[in-house]
């Protein structure tokens, strides 16, 4: 058994009456319902400025909506003092972002280990052997070099490494497969069902990519804020 299933019921996601404005009042988010369960994946598309990353970031407690409930399990991240948010953070979540937000002075070894160090002592599993191998599980050149000299491809690699290492139950994924040929974004997708089912995680992940997006339990639609397409329980 994982570490964190021992400390950790499965957290099923719940969305209710969730609206974030922005300073000037223009309506960025409008979600009234929507639930996925723990274990399941959930896609969102949409064009540009939809609110895809905004929703991402509000699911993580980064953003702040201006009302309604982000249920993770009975925990709510949008009540939570940013303290607690940070520790919600470092225990359930691992985090993939559109620009990767690595060290570049650290090896992808020592990247792709950092998540597990924000989890709570006692709940970690030995960070670098667990790193290394969902770095090769992904391909990722394992030198000593420091990640400024990988390519995006790598670093974007490195990044999901560094989210699948921190063995977390919640894995919010931006465009993860954005700066990637076909070929190699097919493989990382594969390998990013793969490696959070196996680890029973639930995976919410932002794309345009159409094969990705396909390899989901279920893909909603987000137009100005609002779902206007696909079925908002998984
Ligand atoms: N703090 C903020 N203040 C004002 N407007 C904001 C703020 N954050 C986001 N927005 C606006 O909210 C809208 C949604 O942004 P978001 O980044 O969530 O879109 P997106 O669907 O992820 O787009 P893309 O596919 O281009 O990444 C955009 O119009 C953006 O400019």
């Amino acid at each position: 058994m994982r570490a964190a299933e021992a400390a950790a019921l499965p957290l099923d996601l719940s969305i209710n009456g969730l609206v974030m404005h922005d300073p000037a009042g223009r309506v960025l988010l409008d979600v009234a319902d929507l639930s996925v369960r723990a274990g399941k994946s959930l896609g969102i598309c949409g064009p540009s400025g939809a609110g895809k990353s905004t929703l991402l970031h509000a699911l993580s407690g980064l953003r702040r909506a201006t009302s309604g409930q982000i249920l993770w399990g009975e925990h709510d991240v949008q009540a939570m003092t940013p303290s607690q948010s940070a520790a919600f953070r470092a225990r359930y979540t691992g985090m993939i972002f559109q620009d990767f937000l690595l060290f570049d002075e650290l090896s992808a070894l020592d990247n792709a280990g950092l998540g597990a160090w924000f989890r709570p002592r006692g709940e970690r599993a030995k960070p670098r052997s667990k790193a290394g191998a969902i770095l090769r599980d992904l391909s990722v050149p394992q030198t000593a070099r420091s990640v400024a000299s990988f390519s995006g491809g790598e670093r974007q690699r490195v990044g999901v490494a560094r989210a699948l290492a921190s063995d977390a139950l919640i894995l919010l994924a931006d465009e993860p497969t954005a700066s990637l040929h076909r070929a190699a974004a097919e493989k990382l997708g594969d390998d990013l069902v793969a490696l959070s089912r196996s680890g029973g995680a639930t995976l919410i992940t932002v794309s345009h990519d159409e094969a990705l997006l396909a390899r989901m339990d279920r893909v909603i639609r987000l137009e100005n804020g609002k779902i206007v397409a696909g079925d908002a329980h998984v």
